[in-house]
């Protein structure tokens, strides 16, 4: 077993400069907006209103305007210039200030990598005191140490704020949730506040989050819960029977819940859906009639109400996905973070090759002994793979914290191993491509992809659970020869995000459309890692029914070759 593996790490930072301080594990901000930048804003916004207010007060007919004098104002970039003579160097100069505004705002956004598409766009945010959210809301923000709004809440909020129907794109880890959380906390609170809404008679269903599993939802859920505190919306997550959908401002589900009790939900006044890791929710799996995207298309019809938008949001980009709703939705604002599909930049990123199965025994065995602080995230491509290596990870250190989450567990099982993980009794998390996406658990160091993932999709989600909140963290990706023809695409995700590949890798066959596709529907298959209990009782039985029918003869020493 040793003779054949070989092991070769690759992960050695090309350039330096571009991910300066990967090793410095502490909170960053995930935004660039610099106290220079911020103030220059504020002394322009300042001039601005001074500008406007002068232009207001020779003009009788535009008195109210001055009222609304706000960041608002510079949100539509074609506005109407009065031609009136007199006051064209008034105007002139609300142009200037307006322009130079505006170039900052760009400036700004260009260094955050912030791409927008559509019409009428929404200038972005500076900080959340610019989206007039409420002082309840910007408290709770502080209270969580969350004092700067990232790219993605920088432009979709203000989108969602317009009530803009919004296709959204950004890294993993950096912070869709509230993106979508807070404008629709704030909408709904500033709702209920007026007497229709708060008459009982008019408790409708306001928001639906639709999440693609039970640990996401769940989590989407307590997210809403913290951000609702302190106001009067009542927020549902619909695990269970006896959720109580009735009474609900905002309901947080995966699809196939919301589908068999669709006839009890009122989606009539329902002002947001949300679909969250939109491009899985767009997956079709071809014979099923329960795959997501039929259980999406039979939402979206019964979410027909004229107040009702649409957001979607998703850490990979999906041209599919793009496709419809440029077909279907009206009114679009899209925009996406940094480059499309790409891992995010502050997960260090090895590939290391292991020649076979054995091999990455050996090498998991070094990783988990050596370097490894935890906790961590490993991620299998099946059920029955999880619980092998789990036995084999128990077997190489009884010490060693380890167990599984995958979807043969019990949902109750689940959420207590789940709840084991957060609080740190679990060290090491073996699980399939359930746990792929979306949970912030935000303290996980290193993910290890011990079977490589079938997409690069897949990749960019796993790789995805460290790293996050502009913290640093640590992604391991073994291959072997079996996996050869599929390194490719993953090896070059990880050159475009900075990290150094073996030039052999990059001059690879590209992987063909079709052999993309086998993979996505079936993974390569693996020798076993380990023999678990319930298989050598399988294995036993076999073997005796075989030796029974004469199929086999007993050896003489009776046991039979592993
Ligand atoms: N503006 C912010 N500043 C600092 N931290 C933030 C900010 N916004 C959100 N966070 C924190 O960042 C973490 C990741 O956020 P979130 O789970 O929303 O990421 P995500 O973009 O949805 O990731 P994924 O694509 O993996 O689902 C959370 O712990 C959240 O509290």
């Amino acid at each position: 077993m040793s003779l054949a593996f070989k092991t070769l790490s690759f992960g050695i930072k090309r350039n330096k400069t571009k991910n300066a301080g990967i090793n410095e594990n502490t909170k960053k901000e995930l935004s660039t907006i610099s106290e220079d930048s911020l103030q220059k804003f504020d002394e322009l916004r300042e001039k601005m209103i001074g500008r406007v207010e002068t232009t207001t007060k020779k003009d009788k007919k535009s008195k109210k305007a001055t009222k609304k004098v706000s960041i608002q104002l510079l949100s539509s970039r074609k506005r109407q210039r009065d031609s009136d003579e007199d006051e064209d160097d008034i105007e002139e100069s609300v142009g200037d200030v307006e322009k130079k505004m505006q170039k900052l705002l760009d400036d700004i956004r260009r260094a955050n990598r912030i791409f927008t598409w559509g019409d009428h766009l929404p200038n972005i945010i500076l900080r959340f005191s610019d989206a007039n959210l409420s002082s309840v809301l910007l408290n709770r923000l502080t209270e969580c140490s969350i004092r700067q709004p990232s790219p993605i809440q920088m432009q979709s909020i203000p989108f969602m704020t317009e009530r803009r129907n919004v296709l959204a794109s950004a890294p993993t880890g950096s912070g869709k949730t509230l993106a979508f959380a807070l404008p629709i906390i704030e909408e709904i609170s500033g709702l209920k506040q007026q007497a229709e809404y708060s008459s009982s008679s008019f408790s409708k269903l306001l928001a639906i989050v639709l999440e693609p599993t039970r640990e996401l939802a769940a989590q989407t859920y307590s997210e809403f819960l913290k951000y609702c505190s302190g106001t009067s919306i009542t927020v549902a997550n619909f695990s269970g029977e006896e959720t109580d959908i009735e009474h609900a401002d905002i309901l947080v589900s995966t699809p196939n819940r919301i589908v068999f009790h669709l006839d009890k939900i009122d989606t009539s006044a329902l002002r947001w859906l949300i679909v969250d890791e939109s491009d899985r929710l767009f997956e079709v799996i071809e014979g099923q009639e329960k795959c997501f995207r039929n259980q999406l298309a039979t939402i979206y019809k019964a979410c027909d109400a004229k107040c009702t938008r649409v957001a979607f949001f998703s850490a990979t980009f999906s041209h599919e996905v793009e496709k419809w709703c440029k077909e279907n939705i009206d009114n679009i604002g899209m925009v996406c973070v940094g480059e499309r599909n790409s891992s995010n930049t502050s997960v260090k990123q090895e590939l290391t090759y292991c020649g076979t199965e054995d091999g990455k025994k050996i090498a998991i065995r070094n990783l988990l002994r050596t370097s490894f602080k935890p906790p961590a995230l490993v991620f299998v491509q099946s059920k029955d793979r999880a619980v092998q290596l789990v036995k084999l990870l128990s077997a190489i250190d009884s010490k060693l914290n380890v167990d599984s989450i995958n979807s043969s567990k019990s949902d109750k099982e689940r959420d207590e191993t789940m709840e084991r993980f957060r609080r740190g009794e679990i060290w090491v998390l073996v699980c399939t491509e359930l746990l792929g996406r979306g949970l912030d658990l935000s303290d996980v160091s290193l993910v290890i992809n011990y079977d490589l993932p079938t997409s690069i999709v897949s990749y960019i989600h796993r790789v995805g659970r460290t790293g996050r909140a502009g913290k640093n963290g640590h992604a391991v990706t073994y291959f072997t020869d079996t996996d050869m023809k599929y390194i490719k695409s993953i090896a070059t995700v990880i050159r475009q995000s900075g990290f150094d590949v073996p030039e052999y890798l990059m001059e690879m066959k590209k992987v063909s459309r079709d052999r993309k596709k086998e993979m996505l529907k079936r993974a390569p298959k693996r020798h076993k890692i380990a023999m678990v209990k319930e298989q050598v009782i399988k294995r036993k039985k076999m073997l005796a029914k075989a030796v029974a029918e004469g199929k086999i003869k007993r050896p003489a020493n009776g046991k039979h070759p592993r």
